[in-house]
């Protein structure tokens, strides 16, 4: 029996749910999703403040001040940043105000410096500022009490400043998940040691690592496990303690040495086809209670894999929606065909040109060639029942270096 792909996407998202909130310092929250709403305990600004460096008027004394008669007013102090010793302003009279500081109460508009002739014991005026002009009104951006964020808001540079802005120094978010990544296979050796005639490095537990943290999740490489059950299982228990998911390579298909999925029959773990290409063979269950996606060695498969089961399945987790990457529309450079009966996730290059987006097809179908791989920025998602596309057709894509 073949699943479909949202058949096992659905298998796997019906075992995760969002991570239980914690507190987190705000810089690590960036790319979390926001447990709880946030609303402001403060006005930004906090007080009526200067926009400009200048002097800080009744605008009444100044209001018919003009290049043919100036008027002249005692400076009767000095309010820099952080430094707001004058905190009433009588009339007939200027303080010197610096750009953010407080206007003194009586004050009512900010006479900037180019207006006059900066005099520091006696101001001349020379133009007449309107009515609250430069002044920056308490509250005037953000109000006590207002809805600043809403619980599900993913947080970015800007939501940071305006969190700190308000004097956050943690918000309530979802952490990041623990991801462990597992490879297998006794032809593995770490990248740096001496290869044997027949053996190859780990490609996969470092790609597969690194997409779980441009995910937004913490990897733990856990690296690299012979073709032996009874050792896999010992290293996966390890590590299942501190996981929230685990991902393996290799060892699904139909070989002698299928290690992964000797080892997790016996759990309970799923293991069957399903309808793509690359990525036929899957599996995925709960070993004492932690999912476990098991991925297809081949390295196009992995990658293919991961992006279409895991990372759905990790933003489950972190509460991110959607969970699974939109496809969008480009148009086909050059055509392509595709195995019947079988979703096949062609790797391709997204640019675009005056017609709008275009995706060129990269490398072969064949799921070893890391070389093209590494050189697309896309996936073209061709449907079960096409089996041939042409040049300038439109195609569905998944591109996968975008932030959703
Ligand atoms: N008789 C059949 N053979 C195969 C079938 C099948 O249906 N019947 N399916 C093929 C497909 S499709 C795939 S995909 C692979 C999946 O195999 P496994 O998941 O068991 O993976 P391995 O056999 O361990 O490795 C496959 C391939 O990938 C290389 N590999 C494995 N791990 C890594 C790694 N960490 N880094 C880089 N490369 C890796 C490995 O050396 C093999 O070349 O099965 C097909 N066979
Ligand atoms: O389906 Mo395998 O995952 O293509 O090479």
């Amino acid at each position: 029996m073949t699943d479909t792909v949202e058949e096992h996407q659905a298998r796997v998202l019906a075992a995760v749910r969002p991570a239980d909130p914690v507190d987190v310092p705000l810089l690590d929250a960036l790319g979390l999703a926001l447990a709880e709403d946030v609303h402001a305990g403060i006005d930004l600004p906090g007080f009526d403040n200067s926009a400009m460096d200048g002097y800080a008027v009744r605008r009444a004394d100044v209001a018919d001040a003009s290049e043919a008669s100036p008027v002249v007013l005692p400076v009767v102090g000095q309010i820099g940043a952080g430094q707001a010793d004058v905190r009433t302003l009588e009339a007939g009279a200027a303080v010197k105000i610096m750009t953010g500081a407080p206007v003194p109460e009586g004050a009512d508009a900010v006479v900037p410096y180019e207006w006059t002739d900066r005099g520091a014991e006696t101001v001349t005026i020379r133009q007449a500022p309107k009515p609250s002009q430069h002044v920056r009104p308490r509250g005037d951006d953000v109000t006590t009490g207002q809805l600043l964020l809403e619980a599900g808001a993913v947080v970015g540079p800007r939501q940071v400043g305006l969190l700190a802005q308000i004097g956050l120094a943690t918000v309530r978010a979802r952490p990041r998940p623990r991801v462990v990544v597992l490879s297998t296979g006794s032809e593995l050796r770490e990248p740096g040691a001496e290869l044997g005639h027949d053996s190859i490095y780990d490609g996969n537990s470092f790609m597969l690592a690194a997409a779980v943290q441009r995910a937004g999740a913490v990897p733990v490489r856990v690296g690299i496990v012979g073709d032996e059950p009874g050792a896999f299982l010992t290293t996966l228990r390890a590590h299942l303690a501190d996981a929230d998911l685990v991902v393996t390579s290799g060892g699904v298909s139909q070989g002698d040495y299928d290690v992964v999925k000797e080892a997790l029959r016996a759990e309970g773990v799923w293991f069957g086809p399903v309808a793509m290409q690359p990525g036929k063979p899957q599996g995925f269950g709960l070993v004492d209670g932690v999912p476990v996606v098991t991925l297809p060695g081949n390295p196009v498969s992995s990658y293919i894999s991961f992006e279409v089961f895991v990372l759905p399945a990790i933003r489950t987790l972190m509460g991110l929606a959607p969970a699974a990457r939109p496809m969008v529309t480009a148009r086909l450079t050059h055509g392509l065909t595709s195995p019947d009966g079988r979703r096949q996730f062609m790797r391709g290059d997204v640019g675009f040109d005056a017609q709008g987006r275009f995706v060129t097809p990269v490398g072969g179908p064949a799921s070893h060639l890391v070389g093209a791989l590494a050189h697309s920025n896309a996936l073209i998602v061709v449907p079960e029942e096409v089996t041939a596309l042409g040049q300038g057709d439109r195609v569905q894509v998944l591109q996968l270096d975008s932030v959703f």
